[in-house]
């Protein structure tokens, strides 16, 4: 069950993202209000945090330019503060009941997704997939369906300001799934030959620039099989929604993912049990992190890129990817075991390397979610108060929301996974 209690991104951030976050959301579409209140942001917030001082870096950052003419362009002097209203108080959401629970697990339960998002966005992302992209044949629709992505997307973005908000979430939650099924796991993926399918398909998110001569062929190959035509295409919709530098943090995202799964695969092409330590890094990179990072163009508004190259927010980023991605391998821990071939999750690398029995090392990869949950939930809020620039603070909120939504997606989706009997 969850824990009870404020966490600390929860006692410092809902404040500021109820004020700045409404403000922006107004400016960004029609739902905002109604948006915004779904997000579980409402939790009463105790007294302010304490601001640390900026280090140097982050303070000329928020200073902004300080050359002739610059006055009007700093962060911290932007007047974009409405006045302070407190949200109401929202009683905090239940965890839902026909659902999974992992005893001693430390998550938030979120408030049921709109379900006429989810049923919009799930008609529309289905008609992407056949009639865009031809992403599947039909004896693989129940599985589609099974993904349940629109109940997932309207989980974790419950600002975006509209459906094709969404729905840029939606086709890139798709493109990758298909990607990693199709080229790495169970629809027919492999480690061999990984690499180069990769780094083509890596091409329908970052372009080659060539001559006239071989520039067809490759535009031609990005239609030759169902990753790369989702990767395209849900590319397509993101870059025209994107800023240029959304899009090239989006892409420096996706090169890492690719990163994660050929160290996965070289693992397991040559059956290496990696340390535990090697395999959190292989997962720190075969990680959700290209999803709660485009947080900011799903909810209509930027994080500038000084403020998401800052070391604090590239560490708030990769405890939150990484907390996500180890609830994947405690929920998906039962369908991986029945997975041809044997598939690496961080429970049975804990076994496996600290000679532990296979409940032991379930429950201490509990443990290690838990510990990376809260590490990111204080940096967070760390950074929260020492930057509480508009953005920023939306931009956190939404990354914490995203994690929520993560885990209530996975917690629901009985569907796709079971527990193991460990309890
Ligand atoms: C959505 C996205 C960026 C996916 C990339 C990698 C991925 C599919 C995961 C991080 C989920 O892990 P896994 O491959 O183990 O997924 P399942 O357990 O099969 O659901
Ligand atoms: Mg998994």
């Amino acid at each position: 069950m969850p824990e009870p209690g404020l966490s600390p991104l929860q006692s410092s951030l809902p404040t500021a993202a109820a004020h700045f976050g409404a403000h922006v959301l107004t400016q960004a579409g029609s739902v905002g209000v109604e948006a915004a209140d779904a997000a579980p942001s409402t939790v009463p917030v105790p007294a302010a945090v304490a601001e640390p001082e900026p280090g140097p870096d982050l303070g000329r950052i928020l200073r902004g330019p300080s050359g002739l003419g610059t006055a009007g362009l700093s962060l911290a002097a932007r007047p974009v503060e409405p006045p302070v209203v407190e949200p109401p108080v929202a009683p905090a959401p239940a965890a839902p009941v026909d659902a999974l629970h992992i005893p001693g697990l430390y998550y938030h339960p979120v408030a049921e997704p709109d379900p006429v998002r989810v049923e919009e966005l799930s008609r529309r992302i289905k008609d992407w997939a056949l009639d865009e992209v031809q992403l599947y044949p039909d004896e693989w629709e129940g599985q589609f369906d099974g993904f349940s992505v629109g109940k997932y997307m309207v989980a974790c973005h419950p600002d975006a300001p509209s459906i094709e908000h969404l729905m840029i979430a939606a086709r890139l939650m798709v493109a990758e799934n298909a990607v990693d099924d199709c080229y790495c796991e169970d629809h027919g993926g492999s480690p061999v030959g990984l690499g180069g399918r990769l780094l083509l398909a890596h091409t329908a998110l970052d372009p080659l620039h060539t001559t006239a001569e071989y520039h067809p062929q490759w535009a031609e190959s990005l239609h030759e099989d169902a990753p790369r035509r989702s990767y395209r295409s849900a590319m397509e919709y993101f870059v025209r929604q994107a800023t240029p530098s959304q899009a090239d943090r989006f892409r420096h995202d996706m090169a890492r993912l690719h990163l994660g799964y050929l160290a996965e695969g070289s693992w397991a092409e040559t059956d290496h049990t990696p340390e535990v330590w090697e395999y959190l890094v292989m997962r720190q990179f075969n990680n959700f992190r290209p999803c709660p990072t485009i947080t900011d163009t799903v909810g209509g508004y930027e994080l500038p890129a000084d403020l998401h190259a800052q070391p604090a927010m590239q560490r708030v980023l990769a405890l939150a990817g990484n907390a996500c991605t180890i609830v994947n391998d405690l929920y998906s821990y039962t369908k991986e075991l029945a997975s041809p071939g044997r598939h690496l999750n961080l429970p049975v690398v804990l076994a496996d390397r600290e000679n532990l029995s296979d409940q032991d090392g379930y429950l201490k990869a509990v443990e290690v979610h838990n510990d990376l949950m809260r590490d990111f939930e204080s940096e967070a809020a760390a950074l929260a108060a020492a930057c509480p620039v508009p953005s920023v603070l939306r931009f956190l909120r939404g990354v914490a929301v995203w994690v929520d939504g993560n885990h209530y997606w996975h917690q629901t989706n009985t569907f796709r996974y079971s527990l193991p009997d460990f309890w």
